[in-house]
């Protein structure tokens, strides 16, 4: 069990934000933190770590990591960290990156097959492609057998199949060494897959907490499905009006009103949703 309050002053670019933070968090979680840039995410995993400071107290399993007697050095805090930039040792091939945390060829070599790296053990990270240095990165941060494994955006720089793969290399990974998971994610359908709970960070504070069902269905009542997208355009075509929505990677027309058309304004959010029909799903 992770028991995390904790307080701390933070300056951002609208002037003073507390972050105030109350949770627990049982072994072998797979949270997914989100929020908008800024709301202080980086900044809990940081504070977690041991990397940054904060009043407050921090208890994992009953030992005290932070209290206000009590701050525990980050190498004894049983913590592996995979940062966006990998934080790989330039001047180390990839086995002795992972050596480095701890003496232990079985087990690099062991994570090394998992994630395909191996053939790539005596290269150095500048040779590398950027999925291969985060997965370098997530090896390196397992080499401890950490008890929390904490991920601040970790894929976000990888191409979609790229992304797809270490998804699932991430939970194969995070069940078989039984971490207490927290990623830092901003990809609905990434958290959907791994997490088993979301908390949402808005202003240093959480304001919403729940399974990723909970949080990320947007769904009301009868609807059969509903997407947010951006509205780009409205068209007239003949004496008809079409909406032409961008929903993530795709755009779609949608045949809308005389009304409708006066009341959107273009580069507006709009909610694209239908009770109507029952869609098709095919594989492509
Ligand atoms: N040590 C610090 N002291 C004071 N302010 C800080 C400190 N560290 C970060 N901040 C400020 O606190 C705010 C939250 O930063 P943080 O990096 O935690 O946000 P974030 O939610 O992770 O954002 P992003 O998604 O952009 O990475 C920022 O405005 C930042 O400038």
């Amino acid at each position: 069990m992770i028991n995390l309050n904790i307080k701390k002053e933070l300056h951002g670019s609208n002037g003073k934000m507390n972050l105030d933070i109350n949770l627990s968090l049982e072994n072998q979680e797979f949270v997914a933190l989100s929020g908008i840039s800024g709301s202080g995410k980086t900044t809990i995993l940081r504070i977690l770590a041991g990397l940054e400071e904060a009043s407050g107290k921090i208890v994992v399993d009953n030992q005290i990591w932070l209290d206000e007697k009590i701050s525990m050095p980050i190498q004894k805090r049983n913590i592996g960290f995979v940062f966006q930039d990998y934080a790989l040792f330039p001047n180390l091939n990839i086995f002795d990156n992972l050596l480095y945390v701890k003496k232990d060829k079985e087990l690099a070599k062991y994570l090394l097959n998992v994630t395909d790296l191996y053939e790539l053990k005596n290269r150095h990270p500048d040779s590398l492609s950027g999925g291969q240095k985060q997965r370098v990165s997530l090896c390196r941060a397992l080499m401890k057998k950490p008890k929390i494994l904490l991920m601040d955006e970790p894929l976000s720089a990888l191409d979609p199949n790229m992304r797809n793969k270490l998804q699932n290399e991430i939970l194969t990974l995070h069940k078989e060494f039984k971490t207490t998971t927290i990623m830092i994610s901003h990809d609905p359908s990434e958290i959907y897959k791994l997490a088993s709970r979301v908390l949402v960070l808005s202003n240093g504070k959480i304001t919403n907490d729940g399974t990723p069902k909970e949080i990320l269905l947007k769904t009301q009542g009868s609807q059969k499905f509903s997407f947010e997208g951006e509205l780009l355009d409205i068209i007239k075509v003949d004496v008809i009006y079409i909406a032409i929505v961008a929903i993530g990677q795709q755009i779609v027309e949608i045949v809308i009103s005389n009304n409708e058309a006066k009341n959107l304004i273009v580069g507006q959010k709009v909610n694209v949703s239908t009770k109507a029909f029952t869609p098709i799903i095919k594989a492509i």
